[in-house]
C-alpha cells in the first residue's frame, strides 16, 4: 500500500503540489489527470524522490521513503516515462537486465527473468533480444521500457504518460497488455495521463488535480455520478458521462431472460460496446453468449439505457 500524507512541493514562492494526501491500495491502479502544469509529474517524482518533497511524507508498505536509501528506493520502484528512456547503446536484453544487474542477481537468475519478461510482453527472444532501441518500433520500445521497469519485481510502478507517443491502435493494445500484466503480477501502479478515455479504462481510482491541489480521488463511477467540483465535471466531459458509465458496466450486469435474434454478444462485452452493436444493427435486443458460445439470455436497449442514467 502507498500512503501519501500532506505531500507538498514548493519551488521558491510557487507551490507546485499543495498538501496532497491519498492512499493507493496494493495491486490497484491510480490514475492522475488534470490540466497541464497541475503538478502531476512532480507528485509522481516525489514518490521515488527524483524530486525531494518540501513537506509531507510517502509510506510504502508502512515504511517512510525518507528512511530508504535513494538507490534502494529506485530499485524498488519501477519508473516509465514518455519516450521510454531506453539506453541507446544497450541491447533489449541489457536494457531489461539493468536493475537486476545493479542488485547483483546472478547471471542465471537474470537470464531467466529477462526471458520471462520477453515472453510476457510478446517479444520473440530470437528476434528482439540482441536488437538496439533504434531498431525497434515505438510500440516495441514502449514494451521494453515497461519490461525493464518491472524486471526486479518492484512493489510499485510509476508511469508518466507511458503511452503518449503511441498511435491510437497501438495505444489501445498497450493499455490492454498493461492491464493483463498488472492483473497477473498484482503490481501497484500510479499513472499520469492526459487522456480521459485511458484514465477511465485503466484506473481503479482516478485523482483529479488542478493548480497543485487534489480536487477529487475516487472511483471512475463516483467521479461521473458525484463530481466534487464543477472542474471535475467539465474534465470528465459532460457529454461523455453516460457513455463512460456504460463502458464501466458489462453485459452480465444487464442481462435479461428470454430469446432474441441476431449475432450474439459476449457476456464480457461492455454495455457501451453492446449499445453500439444494437444501434449499428438496428435491433431492440441481441442474444448473449458465454465464453463457450452457450446462450445465456439477451441484452436490450432499454436495459442498457437504465445503466447510463443520472442516479436519482
Ligand atoms: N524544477 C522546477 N522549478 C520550478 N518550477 C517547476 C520545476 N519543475 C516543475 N515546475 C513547475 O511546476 C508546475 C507543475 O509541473 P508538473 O510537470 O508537475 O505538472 P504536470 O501536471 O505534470 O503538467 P503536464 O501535464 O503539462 O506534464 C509547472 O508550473 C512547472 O512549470
Amino acid at each position: 500500500m502507498i500512503e501519501i500524507e500532506h505531500l507538498t512541493k514548493r519551488f521558491g514562492e510557487t507551490i507546485v503540489v499543495d498538501d496532497v494526501s491519498l492512499t493507493v491500495d496494493e495491486g490497484t491502479i491510480a490514475v492522475f489527470v488534470g490540466t497541464s502544469g497541475a503538478g502531476k509529474s512532480t507528485l509522481l517524482r516525489m514518490i521515488n524522490r527524483l524530486i525531494e518533497p518540501s513537506s509531507g511524507r510517502v509510506l510504502i508498505d508502512g515504511q517512510d521513503t525518507m528512511a530508504i536509501p535513494e538507490d534502494d528506493l529506485r530499485h524498488r520502484i519501477g519508473y516509465v516515462i514518455q519516450g521510454y528512456g531506453l539506453f541507446p547503446h544497450r541491447t533489449v536484453i541489457e536494457n531489461i537486465a539493468t536493475v537486476p544487474r545493479l542488485l547483483g542477481w546472478d547471471a542465471k537468475r537474470i537470464a531467466a527473468r529477462v526471458e520471462e519478461l520477453l515472453d510476457l510482453f510478446q517479444l520473440d527472444s530470437a528476434e528482439f533480444a540482441a536488437k538496439y532501441p533504434h531498431e525497434l518500433s515505438g510500440g516495441q520500445q514502449q514494451r521494453v521500457g515497461v519490461a525493464r521497469a518491472l524486471a526486479a519485481k518492484p512493489a510499485l510502478l510509476l508511469m508518466d504518460e507511458p503511452f503518449g507517443a503511441l498511435d491510437p491502435v497501438i495505444r489501445h493494445k498497450a493499455q490492454e497488455d498493461l492491464l493483463a500484466i498488472q492483473r497477473r503480477l498484482g503490481t501497484t501502479i500510479m499513472l499520469v495521463t492526459h487522456d480521459m478515455d485511458e484514465a477511465f479504462h485503466l484506473g481503479d481510482r482516478i485523482a483529479v488535480m488542478d493548480q497543485a491541489r487534489l480536487l477529487q480521488y475516487a472511483t471512475p463511477a463516483e467521479l461521473l455520478t458525484r463530481p466534487a467540483e464543477e472542474f471535475v465535471e467539465r474534465l470528465v466531459g459532460t457529454a461523455e458521462r453516460p457513455f463512460r458509465l456504460l463502458s464501466l458496466a458489462r453485459v452480465k450486469d444487464a442481462i435479461e431472460p428470454g430469446p432474441s435474434q441476431g449475432e450474439p454478444l459476449p457476456v464480457s462485452a461492455t454495455l457501451r460496446e453492446a449499445l453500439s452493436q444494437l444501434v449499428w444493427t438496428g435491433r431492440e435486443s441481441l442474444p448473449v453468449t458465454d465464453a463457450s458460445g452457450a446462450i445465456l439470455g439477451r441484452i436490450s436497449i432499454d436495459g442498457i439505457l437504465a445503466h447510463g442514467r443520472q442516479p436519482a
